[in-house]
């Protein structure tokens, strides 16, 4: 990766992490383009990054009407991170500046290979990923897939940069929708979870923000046991123990759907993701 120039067109949230988390790896700040949409954005982002902030190119489009080409014109690698309406037409305003052996990478659900390439003027490298927002704190997980245009050493690149906040693993381009429901939404599962196990807290008896500090740090603390350990069943039957209270609790919630709870709301999830693709893809 030494010698290679990574621009960011869109730096908010989830392309911010992965800026971030790429810089705390020690790569060299002076080799980093960052674009936002305001100025107010990019001057936040600025000082967010504290000295790298000065070293970093950022550029706010509403500031300069060229600053997505001037960001990807000597790059190597681009992500773009803006909402997934935005991303064809940002696509095809870094078209004729991006270098043909640049690779880009689309951060945004509803955005397939195809229409990527296409808004590219075909045959650019091109690879999807799905982070999630654990990556802000570098425990993301990041499932992409690659376009065929794409070179062994740009896949390395590629991964390199997004390990830098998570690990990551390739699919199937296929499967995007159901990594979507699982990784790229379930943050919001697991804080749901926190949320509901605080509010029956409080009908149990304990106050409002001890129910929150007590479910919340329950929530981050099993998640912590599962980067030990990623089997979730066995970590659950270690806290059961026979005819105890954790047995009866487990049983009500499995006896209530919980499983078919979850893959309902898994399938809504996944099928808005289809939905977009229709919409976002063309
Ligand atoms: N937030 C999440 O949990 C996840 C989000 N994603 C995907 O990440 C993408 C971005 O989402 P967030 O980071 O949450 O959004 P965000 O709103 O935080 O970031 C988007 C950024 O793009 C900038 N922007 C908009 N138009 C621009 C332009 N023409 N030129 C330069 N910058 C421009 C905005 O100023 C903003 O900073 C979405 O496509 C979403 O599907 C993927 C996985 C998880
Ligand atoms: O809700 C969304 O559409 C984005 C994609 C995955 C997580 N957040």
């Amino acid at each position: 990766m030494s010698n290679k120039v990574v621009a960011f067109c869109g730096t908010g949230s989830m392309n911010g992490a992965i800026l971030s988390g790429l810089l705390a790896s020690g790569f060299d700040a002076s080799a980093v383009r960052a674009t936002t949409h305001s100025q107010d954005s990019a001057d936040q982002l600025k000082k967010s990054l504290g000295d790298n902030g000065e070293k970093v190119q950022i550029l706010a489009s509403e500031t300069e009407s060229d600053a997505n080409a001037q960001a990807v014109a000597d790059a190597d690698v681009v992500l773009l991170g803006v909402k997934p309406y935005g991303i064809v037409e940002l696509a095809q305003e870094i078209a004729e500046h991006v270098r043909k052996d640049a690779v880009v990478i689309s951060v945004a659900a509803g955005i397939n290979l195809d229409a990527l390439t296409r808004a590219l003027n075909g045959g650019q490298p091109v690879v999807r990923c799905m982070p999630n927002t654990p990556s802000k704190v570098g425990k993301g997980v990041l499932a992409i897939s690659v376009g065929e245009h794409v070179s062994d050493e740009q896949r390395k690149d590629v991964t390199e940069i997004l390990s830098s906040v998570g690990e990551v693993i390739e699919v199937e381009e296929y499967q995007m929708d159901a990594v979507v429901a699982v990784s790229g939404s379930g943050p919001a599962y697991a804080y749901l979870l926190a949320e509901s196990m605080a509010d029956a807290g409080v009908k149990l008896g304990l106050d409002e923000a001890t129910a929150k500090k007590l479910a919340s740090l329950t929530v981050a603390g099993a998640g912590a046991m599962l980067f030990e350990d990623q089997d979730a069943e066995s970590l659950r039957k270690a806290v059961m123990s026979p005819n105890g209270t954790t047995e009866r609790g487990v049983q009500a919630f499995i006896d209530g759907g919980q499983f078919e709870l979850t893959e309902k709301g898994m399938r809504a999830c996944a099928e808005r993701s289809a939905e977009m693709t229709e919409e976002f893809s063309k």
